[in-house]
């Protein structure tokens, strides 16, 4: 018997993974969909056209960047939801606007007419009772030396440049969002408490969380 039908997880689920830069979600995508056979819809950072320059100069592209996020995120929301789910989401569009848009504004990276033109904008497109929100959030969580080390053993050229100020603001920012988030049910995993790398086996414990957490949320829901 495969772990979803084990666990009880419905075929059309769209289970999306948060948490700040460099603490797993990627890894965590690629585990879940290999385990449970759904499909991935990843972030495209090497296709991005402003991240490069975003990180050279946050005042100029913030804006910028912020908009193309949300299309691309919009996009694949729309795809992941004309498939009739089966989907696991490397970053919620959540955390555009809760984490980054709102960092750089209250940063004063992103000018405060930028910002209500993108929050419109994110309001018009996603706060709507026609966006279908995930069923599922998996939100990873890691002290922020543990991160570091992630985001240095990485080795994205653009990050390492960055101000470790930068990071350990955006950790704080996380761990105080994720506090008040309220749009999907959350299961908060830390990442102390798995080894999907050297251990693939570690990914059935968390699986049986899943189903056991969409399971809550759909009775809940009756
Ligand atoms: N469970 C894990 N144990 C050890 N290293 C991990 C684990 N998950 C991710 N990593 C490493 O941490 C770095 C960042 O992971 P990644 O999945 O790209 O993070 P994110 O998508 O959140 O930015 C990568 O080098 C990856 O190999
Ligand atoms: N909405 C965003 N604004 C600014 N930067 C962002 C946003 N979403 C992702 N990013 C950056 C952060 C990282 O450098 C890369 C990829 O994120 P990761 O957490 O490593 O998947 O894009």
């Amino acid at each position: 018997m495969n772990l979803r039908a084990k666990y009880d997880i419905p075929a059309n689920s769209v289970i999306t993974i948060a948490g700040t830069v460099g603490v797993g979600k990627s890894t965590m995508t690629n585990a879940l969909s290999k385990a449970l056979n759904f499909r991935t819809s990843f972030e495209k950072v090497d296709a991005n056209p402003y991240l490069d320059k975003f990180y050279s100069d946050f005042d100029r592209w913030s804006f910028h960047l912020q908009v193309y996020f949300l299309a691309e995120r919009f996009k694949e929301q729309k795809r992941m939801f004309e498939y009739g789910g089966g989907f696991i989401q490397d970053r919620s569009i959540y955390e555009d606007t809760g984490i980054f848009a709102r960092m750089h504004y209250e940063k004063g990276t992103m000018s405060p007419v930028d910002y209500e033109t993108y929050r419109s904008l994110f309001d018009a497109m996603v706060m709507t009772p026609y966006f279908p929100h995930p069923d599922l959030l998996i939100y990873l969580d890691g002290s922020i030396g543990d991160i570091l080390d992630r985001i240095r053993l990485r080795g994205r050229a653009m990050e390492q440049q960055t101000p470790i100020a930068y990071w350990e603001e955006m950790h704080e920012r996380y761990e105080n969002w994720i506090d008040t988030f309220n749009a999907c049910p959350v299961l908060r995993l830390n990442i102390n408490d798995y080894d999907i790398i050297s251990d693939e086996s570690s990914v059935e414990p968390i699986i049986e969380r899943i189903g056991y957490f969409i399971r809550q949320a759909h009775l809940l829901k009756k």
